[in-house]
């Protein structure tokens, strides 16, 4: 478990997606990430950054960064520690996550040089259970070398999801029992939900309401640019 690791370090959380659009659910993610973190490791979360991924980023029906980025900064706008953060997605090639945490670890820590300092990468079941997904041309999703550096140097913070089945993945990825010390799965207990972007999408093309899945200038912000019909 994380806990031994990280009694008084200050930590930054980075949760990476197409964030197409934002939901209270990503937004819960962090939470929890952030409660896990200080009542059971104590540390002390500093930020928490939401990238959203390039437009490049093969994904049916992403809509372009600019919306998806000002949706997130909607999304954000109220909490005192999480922003978006529109480097990934301003990048003219879609970049691979543990590229993303190196740029984020080099940001920061130059801004938290004088603490000790890490960047933990916290994603849902889905996310874990895409490291061993391989590509039609028979190439692997995930770089191998890749998942064991992103949870070997960073750390990885897992929400569960339903139908996703992360412990039984890492199970099976030799890289991630040698470093499960960095590994933490946890559960929303206090709203546990099916929420995805996907359902959001599929309400609007309906006509459908999505008034508290997500906040409110986010719900606006969709209706008045009549994004997702
Ligand atoms: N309900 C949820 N529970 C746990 N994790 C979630 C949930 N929704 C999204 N996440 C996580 O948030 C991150 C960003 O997800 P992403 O933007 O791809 O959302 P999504 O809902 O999975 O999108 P889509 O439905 O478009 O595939 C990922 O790590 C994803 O696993
Ligand atoms: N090899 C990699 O680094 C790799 C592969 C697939 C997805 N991802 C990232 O995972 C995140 C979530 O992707 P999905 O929206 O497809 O679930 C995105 O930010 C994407 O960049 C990274």
């Amino acid at each position: 478990m994380l806990k031994e690791s990280l009694k008084g370090v200050r930590v930054a959380l980075l949760a990476c997606g197409s964030f197409n659009p934002p939901t209270n659910s990503h937004l819960r993610m962090m939470e929890i990430a952030k409660d896990f973190l200080e009542h059971e490791c104590g540390c002390r979360v500093v930020e928490g950054i939401l990238s959203p991924v390039a437009d490049n980023f093969a994904k049916k029906d992403l809509l372009n960064a600019g919306h998806r980025y000002k949706m997130l900064e909607m999304a954000t706008k109220l909490s005192k520690w999480m922003k978006a953060d529109d480097w990934e997605c301003t990048q003219s090639q879609w970049t691979r996550t543990l590229q993303v945490l190196k740029h984020f670890k080099e940001v920061l820590g130059r801004k938290y040089s004088d603490a000790e300092f890490r960047i933990i990468l916290v994603c849902g079941g889905d996310v874990v259970d895409s490291f061993r997904r391989i590509l039609p041309d028979g190439s692997n999703l995930w770089d191998p070398k890749d998942v064991e550096a992103i949870i070997r140097d960073f750390g990885l913070i897992i929400l569960e999801r339903t139908s996703a089945t992360p412990v039984e993945t890492l199970a099976q990825i030799p890289g991630a029992s040698k470093y499960a010390g960095n590994i933490a799965t946890l559960i929303d207990e206090a709203f546990p939900n099916n929420v995805s972007s996907t359902k959001l999408r599929s309400a609007l093309k309906r006509g459908y309401s999505i008034r508290y899945c997500t906040p409110d200038p986010v719900v606006d912000y969709i209706l008045e640019n009549k994004l997702y019909l």
